[in-house]
C-alpha cells in the first residue's frame, strides 16, 4: 500500500516537475526568439514575462480583466519583478513594454520624436488606417487634429452645443422616468451619440440614427473582442459592422458631393462639410477613404467613452447619498442665484459646479474608461535606466497610475473631496491622455456628463436592479453587464390640482354631450369630408398646434397618416410657451420622425423664417418628385390655433406681386375659436407658385380624457362660454401656484422696480403715472396694472402658509387671490366682480403678460 502511494506521489511529482519545467522551456524559448535579435540591447531590457509562443500574456490579461480583479495581470508582474514600472510582455501578438509609472508615462505620450500610435492591427481595421491612429504622418495627423478639433473645443463651440446637450438630456431623462426598467447604459450611449451626430453630421432623422447606433454598438463589442475572425465571434460581427457603417457615410458623401457638383447651396455647417471643403497648401483634398475614417473614429470616440463614464457617475452618486446630497445641493445653488428670466445652463454655470467637477474627476479616476493607449518606439530609446527597442510596442497603462496607493490613498474609494486643493503631478492624472494625441474631445465630454448630473441630481434618482454588475468599474465588456434599473422622478413636475382638472373636464364633457351648444358644431362635420378628401392631394400639409399644449392639440384627422416629410408640426404661439420646453418639445417630435417647427404667428422674423423653410422644403419635394408645378400647403389643425393669422402673415410676406396682394382677400382672423368655416387659399410665392389652404379648425366630437379637456380650454381652442370663465381661470391659478413663474416677480413685492418693457418707473412722484393711475385705473392692459397683478400673485403665493399639494389649501389660496386680484384690477365689488377677475385674468394670461407655461408633458412610454 505504502509503495502504492508512494509511487501515485512520485507520478505526480514528475508530470508538475515536467509543467513546470515545460513553462519554463515554452516562456525560454519566447524570450529567445523576440529578443536574440536584439543583441547587446536585450541585456537592458526592462524585467519582464513574454508568455508562451504566439499567446504570449494575452491569456492571463483576457482572465484577469473578466475577472473581479483586473488589477492582478499588473499585479502579477510587480510582484515578481518588482517595482520598476517597465515590464516586458508579449501583448496582442507584438512584443512590447507595458509602462506603469507617472514619469514613464508622461514621457512616451510626450515624446513624438521616439514614439508614434502602435494600436494592434485589429483595432487599426475596425477604425481605419486613415484615422488618426492609423498610418498617416505625424503632419497628416497635425494637420487634420487642427482642422477637427477645432469644431469640439473652445468656449463658442462648446456654448453651441450646450443648449443642444440640454435638450436631449432632459428630454431623456423625462421619457426614461417613464419607461420602468431599462439598460441604463444602452440608454445613455444613445444619448450621447445623438448628440455627437448632431454636431458632426447635423443629422436628425431618427432612423439613421438608429442604424448608425445599432453598428457602433456592435463595432464597438469587437473592439474590445479577442481578434478571433470567425462567424459568431465580436471581431467578425465587428467587421461587418465597419462595412455597414461606411456604407451609410458614404452615401452622405455621394449626397453632399454631388450637391457641390451641382452648385446647390450647403444645407448644413458640420464636420462633414468641413472635411469636404478642406484643402491642404498643395491644393489638395482628403478622399473619401480618409473622410469616412475620421468620421468614424471622432463618432465612435465622441459617444462611448462619454456613456460609460456618465453612468459610473450618476452610480457613484446614487451609491454615496452624502456625495449625493452635496453635490444636490451645488446645483440647486446655482439655479437659486440664476436671473428669473434665465432659460437653462450657462457656460459660466458649468464652470460654477466646482464640487460636481471634483465628481466627475474622481470617477474618471476610478473607472480609467481608456485604462490603456498604444504607442511604438521609432528608434532604441531609454526610459528609467532600460531600453525600450525600435518596433517594439509601449503600452501606457493609465489605470495603474491612477490606483497607485501611494499617489491616491485608498484609491478604489469613490472619495471627491480627495481633490480638495489637490494639483496632480505630472502624469500622476491621464484620463485624456496628454501631448500631441491629448483627448480633443475631453472639454465637449466633462460638458455633457456635468448637464446630465446638473438634471438628474435636481429632479430624479436611479434605482438599480443588478446592483452587483460591473462592480469593478469595468469597461462594459457584454451586453448582459448592462446596468439594470429605473429611473425615478423625485421632484414634482408643477401641475395643477386633480380637483380642478376633473371640475374642468366635467364641465367640458356636459357641453359636448348638449346638442347645439357643444363645439362640434355641422360646419365642423362638413369640413371635416373636404379636408379629408384634400389631404392627399396636397403637396405639405402644416399641422398647426399650440406650442402650449404640443400634444393635447394635436390634430386628431391627421393621427392616422403615416408620418413623412410631408407632414410638418409646427408649434405656434411659442412667444406664450415655456422657453425652455420648446426645445425639448422639438427634440421629441424629431425623435419621433416628424418635421417641427417654432413659430409666433404674429412676429414677422418669425413668419419670415418658417417661409424659408417651407420654400427649402418646397425645392426638396420638386427635386424629389419632378414636380413643376403649383405647390398646395394645407393649414390644418384645431381652433384657435392660428392658422388664419398664419395664413394672412405668410401671404404678407411672400414674394408675390403687389398687384396679387391686392387682389387677393384675406383669411378672417377672430380671437374665438371656430371662426373660419371654409376652405380657403391664399397664394405665398412664386417660381413656383405656392398657394396655403387655410381650412376650418376641427376637434373631434368628443374628448374623453378630462385634463386634455381642460388644456384646450384654457388655451382657447373651446369657447369659454360653454365652461365658464372663473372655472378656467380658477385652473390657470391652479397651474400658476405650484410652477416657478410667480418667483420671478419677487422684485415687484420689494419695490424694487423690475419693470415691463414700457413701463414707466413706480415712484411715489410721479405726477405722470399717477394721471394714468386715474385715466386708465380699469384697464387691465396697461402696465401699472399688470404690474400690480403680478405682485398680487407672488405676495398671496409667497406668503401662503399652507401645503400646496393638498387640493383644499390650493382652493383657499385660489379664494384669496381672487379677492386680492379684485383690488389689483380696480374691480368693483358686486354680484359679477368674480366672473369680471377672471375675464381679466384669462386676457393677461392668454397675452402671455403672466408667465410662460407649457402645460402638456412629454408622454411616458408603456
Ligand atoms: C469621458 C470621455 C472621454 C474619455 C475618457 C476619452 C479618452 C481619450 C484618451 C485617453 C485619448 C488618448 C488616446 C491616445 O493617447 O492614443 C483620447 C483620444 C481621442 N479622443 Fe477622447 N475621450 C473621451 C471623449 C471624447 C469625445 C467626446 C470625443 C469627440 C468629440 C473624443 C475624441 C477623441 C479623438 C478624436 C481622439 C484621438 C486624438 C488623436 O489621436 O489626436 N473623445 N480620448
Amino acid at each position: 500500500m505504502e509503495y502504492l502511494l508512494g509511487l501515485s506521489w512520485g507520478v505526480f511529482v514528475a508530470i508538475f516537475g515536467g509543467l513546470v519545467g515545460l513553462n519554463w522551456l515554452l516562456k525560454s524559448v519566447n524570450c529567445w526568439v523576440y529578443e536574440t535579435n536584439l543583441g547587446e540591447k536585450r541585456f537592458n531590457l526592462p524585467p519582464g514575462d513574454m508568455g508562451w509562443p504566439f499567446i504570449g500574456n494575452m491569456w492571463s490579461f483576457l482572465r484577469a480583466f473578466k475577472s473581479t480583479n483586473p488589477d492582478s495581470f499588473i499585479s502579477s508582474f510587480v510582484s515578481r519583478f518588482g517595482h520598476t514600472g517597465l515590464y516586458k510582455a508579449l501583448m496582442f501578438g507584438n512584443p512590447s513594454i507595458v509602462v506603469t509609472v507617472p514619469e514613464a508615462c508622461k514621457r512616451v505620450l510626450t515624446d513624438d520624436e521616439y514614439f508614434k500610435p502602435g494600436w494592434p492591427s485589429s483595432t487599426l481595421k475596425l477604425i481605419g488606417r486613415k484615422s488618426f491612429i492609423g498610418s498617416i504622418t505625424y503632419e497628416e495627423h497635425k494637420h487634420l487634429r487642427r482642422l477637427t478639433a477645432a469644431a469640439v473645443n473652445g468656449h463658442e463651440a462648446l456654448s453651441n452645443y450646450a443648449s443642444c446637450i440640454e435638450e436631449h438630456v432632459k428630454l431623456d431623462l423625462e421619457k426614461w422616468a417613464g419607461m420602468g426598467q431599462i439598460e441604463f447604459l444602452t440608454e445613455l450611449r444613445r444619448l450621447t451619440f445623438r448628440i455627437i451626430m448632431y454636431i458632426f453630421l447635423s443629422s436628425k432623422s431618427g432612423q439613421m440614427m438608429e442604424a448608425l447606433e445599432r453598428e457602433y454598438t456592435t463595432l464597438n463589442y469587437g473592439v474590445r473582442a479577442m481578434a478571433i475572425n470567425l462567424p459568431g465571434f465580436a471581431y467578425y460581427k465587428a467587421l461587418k459592422a465597419r462595412i455597414n457603417l461606411v456604407a451609410i457615410f458614404q452615401s452622405i458623401l455621394d449626397e453632399r458631393r454631388g450637391r457641390m457638383k451641382d452648385g446647390q447651396p450647403t444645407l448644413e455647417k458640420d464636420m462633414m462639410e468641413a472635411l469636404l471643403d478642406v484643402e491642404d497648401e498643395n491644393g489638395r483634398r482628403l478622399d473619401d477613404e480618409e473622410i469616412i475614417d475620421i468620421l468614424v473614429m471622432y463618432l465612435n470616440a465622441g459617444h462611448e467613452s462619454s456613456g460609460h463614464v456618465t453612468m459610473w457617475a450618476t452610480l457613484f452618486l446614487q451609491e454615496h447619498p452624502e456625495v449625493f446630497q452635496r453635490a444636490k445641493e451645488e446645483q440647486e445653488a446655482i439655479v437659486r442665484n440664476r436671473p428669473p428670466t434665465q432659460n437653462g445652463l450657462t457656460l459660466k454655470e458649468v464652470r460654477q459646479m466646482h464640487y460636481l467637477s471634483k465628481v466627475i474627476d474622481e470617477t474618471l479616476r476610478v473607472v480609467t474608461f481608456s485604462f490603456v493607449v498604444f504607442r511604438e518606439a521609432k528608434a532604441d530609446v531609454d526610459i528609467s535606466g532600460y531600453t525600450i527597442p525600435k518596433g517594439w510596442k509601449v503600452l501606457v497603462w493609465f489605470r495603474n497610475v491612477h490606483l497607485d496607493p501611494e499617489i491616491y490613498p485608498d484609491p478604489k474609494e469613490f472619495n471627491p473631496s480627495r481633490w480638495d486643493g489637490l494639483t496632480p503631478k505630472a502624469g500622476t492624472f491621464l484620463p485624456f491622455g496628454a501631448g500631441s494625441r491629448l483627448c480633443p474631445g475631453k472639454d465637449l465630454a466633462k460638458l455633457e456628463i456635468a448637464i446630465f448630473l446638473h438634471y438628474f441630481l435636481l429632479n430624479y434618482k436611479l434605482e438599480r436592479h443588478n446592483p452587483g454588475c460591473g462592480l469593478m468599474y469595468l469597461p462594459h465588456q457584454r451586453p448582459k453587464d448592462n446596468c439594470l434599473g429605473k429611473i425615478k422622478r423625485v421632484s414634482q413636475k408643477p401641475m395643477a390640482a386633480t380637483s380642478y382638472v376633473q371640475k374642468l373636464g366635467a364641465a367640458v364633457k356636459k357641453v359636448a354631450g348638449k346638442r347645439g351648444s357643444s363645439w362640434y358644431t355641422p360646419h365642423m362635420a362638413a369640413a371635416t369630408r373636404a379636408i379629408m378628401e384634400r389631404v392627399p392631394l396636397v403637396d405639405l400639409v402644416v399641422e398647426v398646434r399650440d406650442a402650449r399644449v404640443p400634444l393635447s392639440s394635436e390634430y386628431e384627422l391627421l393621427r392616422n397618416f403615416p408620418h413623412s416629410s410631408r407632414h410638418i408640426i409646427l408649434l405656434n404661439k411659442m412667444d406664450l410657451a415655456s422657453r425652455s420646453e420648446l426645445k425639448v418639445w422639438r427634440a421629441y417630435f424629431e425623435e419621433q420622425n416628424f418635421i417641427p417647427f417654432e413659430v409666433n404667428a404674429h412676429n414677422k422674423e418669425n413668419v419670415k423664417q418658417f417661409l424659408n423653410f417651407l420654400q427649402a422644403r418646397v425645392r426638396e419635394l420638386m427635386k424629389t418628385d419632378h414636380a413643376n408645378h403649383t405647390i398646395t400647403v394645407m393649414l390644418a389643425g384645431i381652433p384657435n390655433v392660428g392658422k388664419s393669422a398664419l395664413a394672412n402673415a405668410l401671404h404678407q410676406i411672400g414674394r408675390i406681386s403687389a398687384a396679387e396682394k391686392g387682389k387677393l382677400k384675406h383669411a378672417t382672423v377672430s380671437p374665438l375659436p371656430g371662426e373660419t368655416k371654409d376652405i380657403s387659399s391664399l397664394k405665398i410665392g412664386s417660381h413656383p407658385n405656392i398657394y396655403v389652404l387655410d381650412t376650418p379648425g376641427i376637434l373631434p366630437p368628443t374628448i374623453p380624457d378630462a385634463e386634455v379637456c381642460s388644456k384646450l380650454a384654457l388655451t382657447g381652442a373651446i369657447n369659454d362660454y360653454l365652461i365658464g370663465e372663473s372655472e378656467l381661470a380658477q385652473y390657470f391659478l391652479a397651474i400658476h401656484n405650484v410652477s416657478d413663474e410667480y418667483k420671478k416677480w419677487g422684485k415687484l413685492s420689494m419695490h424694487q422696480s423690475e419693470r415691463l418693457p414700457g413701463d414707466r418707473m413706480e415712484t411715489a412722484s410721479d405726477p405722470e403715472l399717477d394721471k394714468r393711475r386715474k385715466q386708465y385705473a380699469t384697464d387691465h392692459t396697461q402696465d401699472f396694472v399688470v404690474h400690480d397683478v403680478r405682485r398680487t400673485l407672488f405676495e398671496t403665493v409667497s406668503s401662503f402658509p399652507g401645503n400646496l399639494e393638498a387640493g383644499k389649501d390650493l382652493e383657499e389660496l385660489i379664494e384669496r387671490q381672487f379677492t386680492e386680484l379684485q383690488k389689483a384690477f380696480k374691480v368693483l365689488v358686486d354680484t359679477d366682480a368674480h366672473t369680471k377677475v377672471a375675464a381679466k385674468l384669462l386676457n393677461l394670461y392668454r397675452t402671455g403678460r403672466l408667465g410662460h407655461y407649457t402645460l402638456d408633458s412629454i408622454p411616458r412610454i408603456n
